[in-house]
């Protein structure tokens, strides 16, 4: 029997979408090297984004279709991810530190920007790549309850601060140096001064991703911020009541002003679930985000439902992604977090940068 070719491995991996890159493997050039010895195969896949959690799943559909080719006896596929640095806004300095920035925004404030970003920030995490969140929100900030943490971050040179470590998150807030009351009565300067400190003052160390959570609003803080933090993409939070809807649609302006990609769009308090009896209700609408996104021509990266587990989990310093990794609500933050990375990676590349973050995953 001849020998399996080359040409039919890749016509067998060309029959698998990924959903998170919406196209195949070949076409995304995620595929390194086949071999053919005999009727042994070896596939090594190099994805441009962490994918631990899906990884099983992309395998087995990949074997399935190699495994048909006539010839084929055995089948490997090994998977690797190479997280690199992608371009941000014509003459921002980039961060020490740190690959890419991913913006978390609301038009609005109290839609769950917040607890979206660090969510979003730990799924990423649990996916395999390395992580850190900055709180921007500096009105408000709320990521050290979120993270059950209240440490100082230290200062070893006097300088520059350490980032708190976190369920291994890298985080830094204005919470942990002033007291909660003091950041109400700063003034913008003060603001966006206080906030670029902290994110070029942080000892980020190797991130493939730091998660910022921006104060919620469209005005001139969040635009001076947008100007100034090398953001690689940004993401908008909405609820699907349309007040908060028209707001998100202040936020996408806001980013195209300053020239950020919008990686997308993601519906908080999508769905009610019942606590009691599990029952699901649409009680703000239906549809809004989806409507909203593909309006204005953005990507839906994902809904979440209105659940009391959210705030119970995430205001008692254990968000759900690690409170529960394996829960409905948690499998939904890592699907949009795949996809937040996948949408990424297909962003164009920052060639000044050195050293991507390389993950052997294997199925
Ligand atoms: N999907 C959800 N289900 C249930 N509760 C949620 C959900 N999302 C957020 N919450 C809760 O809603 C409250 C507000 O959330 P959060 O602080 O994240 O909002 P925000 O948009 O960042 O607010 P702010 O504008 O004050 O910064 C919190 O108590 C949080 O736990």
């Amino acid at each position: 029997m001849a020998d399996v070719s080359q040409q039919q491995v890749e016509t067998a991996l060309k029959a698998v979408i990924d959903p998170y890159l919406e196209q195949d493997l070949v076409a995304a050039k995620a595929v390194k090297k086949i071999t053919t010895d005999g009727g042994k195969v070896t596939v090594d896949i190099e994805l441009g984004y962490p994918a631990k959690g899906y990884i099983a799943d992309l395998g087995a559909k990949l074997k399935e279709k190699v495994a048909a080719i006539a010839g084929v006896k055995d089948v490997a596929i090994n998977f690797s991810s190479k997280i690199v640095a992608h371009g941000v806004q014509k003459g921002v300095k980039p961060i020490e530190g740190v690959r890419n920035i991913i913006a978390v925004a609301s038009g609005k404030g109290g839609v769950g920007k917040s607890t979206v970003a660090v969510n979003l920030a730990l799924a990423l995490s649990a996916e395999g790549a390395s992580v850190g969140i900055l709180d921007a929100d500096i009105y408000g900030p709320s990521q050290p309850t979120m993270l059950g943490s209240k440490m100082k971050p230290e200062s070893k040179d006097g300088k520059s601060l350490e980032p708190i470590m976190s369920y291994h998150l890298q985080s830094m807030s204005i919470g942990y140096l002033v007291d909660e009351e003091t950041p109400m009565i700063w003034r913008g300067p003060m603001v966006t001064q206080a906030l670029e400190q902290l994110l070029r003052d942080t000892n980020w160390q190797d991130l493939d991703y730091l998660v910022i959570d921006l104060p919620p609003g469209t005005g001139d803080v969040q635009l001076t911020l947008a100007q100034k933090v090398p953001v690689t993409g940004a993401i908008i939070v909405t609820t699907p009541q349309d007040i908060a809807l028209l707001d998100a649609r202040k936020g996408l302006k806001m980013f195209e002003k300053v020239d950020i990609p919008v990686l997308g769009v993601i519906e908080n308090m999508s769905t009610h679930i019942c606590s009691k009896c599990g029952h699901e209700e649409h009680i703000f609408g239906e549809g809004g985000g989806q409507r909203m996104s593909e309006q204005n021509d953005v990507d839906f990266l994902g809904a979440l439902p209105l659940d009391m587990r959210i705030r119970v989990e995430t205001d008692s310093g254990k968000p759900t992604v690690v409170a529960d990794p394996e829960c409905r609500i948690s499998q939904i933050y890592r699907d949009i977090a795949r996809r937040v990375a996948a949408k990424l990676s297909l962003k164009k590349k920052d060639f000044s940068a050195k050293f991507p973050s390389i993950v052997i995953q294997n199925t």
